[in-house]
């Protein structure tokens, strides 16, 4: 049986059990199970602190594992990444009190308040900067206002906890964090987590596209094709009316509306989306 580690709770846990019911897989029905058997898959869950993912896969305990890519460089667990997985999207960011601090070279002797002790430890060293690490587990914009700290290290999504608390973002990201798959080792040719990986990478694949489907003059063909190629090729089908066809493609969800658009200034009639609910490319 494979065995695989998710987020049991947090940003992560939600959206890592909803791509894996996308996948096919069975989930927990109770938020407070720690396991769960998908006897059809021959894959068993675990339901654990996303902190704790990579070491249970670093260790080999575990195959595989979901967990955000700012958690695995802060184990510091030699697992790797095997998959990026598309959601829990974040920067991972120095900040300071407006007017304290301009640029990130001035982090240098300064107290750095952070959940995150191993990406600032990095950092520093890769910067050869030297500084004191507080380490928090979390509420870390508070620790400047209180005194334990000149600047934080910190998640940022939206950036609204950073300004409700005066802050400000010094520099670029220190990384782009998102949910990631990780494994020991790379990615498996065959076998059950293959099986699982090309599941998720089905999902992915149906998130970030739609078929498009039209019909258009036999003699603009090229030029429409030219605004859909799809993936391998689109399909062309002849259509009942003389000189026109029917053409099928996937487009990328987010340029859908502008090729919907050029399509039919071009000419293009019965412009269809639809989405794929999953594939195998
Ligand atoms: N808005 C966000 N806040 C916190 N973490 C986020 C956010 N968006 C994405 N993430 C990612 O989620 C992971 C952190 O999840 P974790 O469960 O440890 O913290 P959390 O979601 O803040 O929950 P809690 O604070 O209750 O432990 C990191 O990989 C982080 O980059
Ligand atoms: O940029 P934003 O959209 O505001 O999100 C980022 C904030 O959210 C998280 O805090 P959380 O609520 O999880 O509390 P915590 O600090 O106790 O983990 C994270 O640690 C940041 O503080
Ligand atoms: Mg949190």
């Amino acid at each position: 049986m494979l065995r695989i580690a998710i987020p049991n709770k947090g940003t992560l846990s939600a959206p890592a059990a909803q791509m894996l019911r996308d996948a096919g897989y069975r989930q927990r029905t109770d938020p407070k199970d720690l396991v769960c058997r998908d006897e059809a898959n021959s894959v068993e869950f675990f339901y654990l602190r996303p902190r704790d993912i990579a070491t249970y896969v670093g260790s080999g305990d575990l195959d595989l594992g979901i967990t955000g890519r700012d958690l695995l460089v802060d184990s510091g667990v030699p697992a790797v990444e095997v998959l990026d997985l598309s959601f829990g999207g974040a920067t991972f960011r120095w900040a300071a009190p407006a007017g304290t601090l301009t640029s990130a070279d001035q982090i240098g002797g300064r107290r750095i308040a952070t959940a995150y002790p191993g990406v600032v430890e990095r950092y520093l060293e890769e910067n050869e900067l030297k500084a004191d690490v507080v380490r928090l587990d979390g509420a870390v914009e508070n620790a400047v206002r209180l005194g334990v700290a000149d600047v934080i290290a910190d998640v940022v999504e939206t950036g609204t906890t950073l300004r409700q608390a005066g802050l400000v973002t010094i520099g670029e990201p220190i990384l782009r964090s998102s949910a990631i798959l990780i494994g020991r080792g790379p990615a498996p040719e065959s076998g059950p987590a293959a099986q699982l990986i090309r599941r998720l990478q089905g999902v992915l694949v149906a998130r970030s596209f739609v078929m498009l489907a039209y019909d258009v003059r036999a003699d603009l063909l090229e030029n429409a094709t030219a605004l859909t190629p799809g993936i391998e090729s689109p399909t062309v089908s002849p259509l009942h009316r003389e000189g026109w066809v029917a053409v099928q493609a996937m487009v990328r969800r987010n340029d859908v509306h502008r090729i919907m658009d050029e399509l039919y200034e071009l000419g293009a009639r019965a412009i269809l989306v639809t989405d794929i609910s999953n594939c195998r490319l």
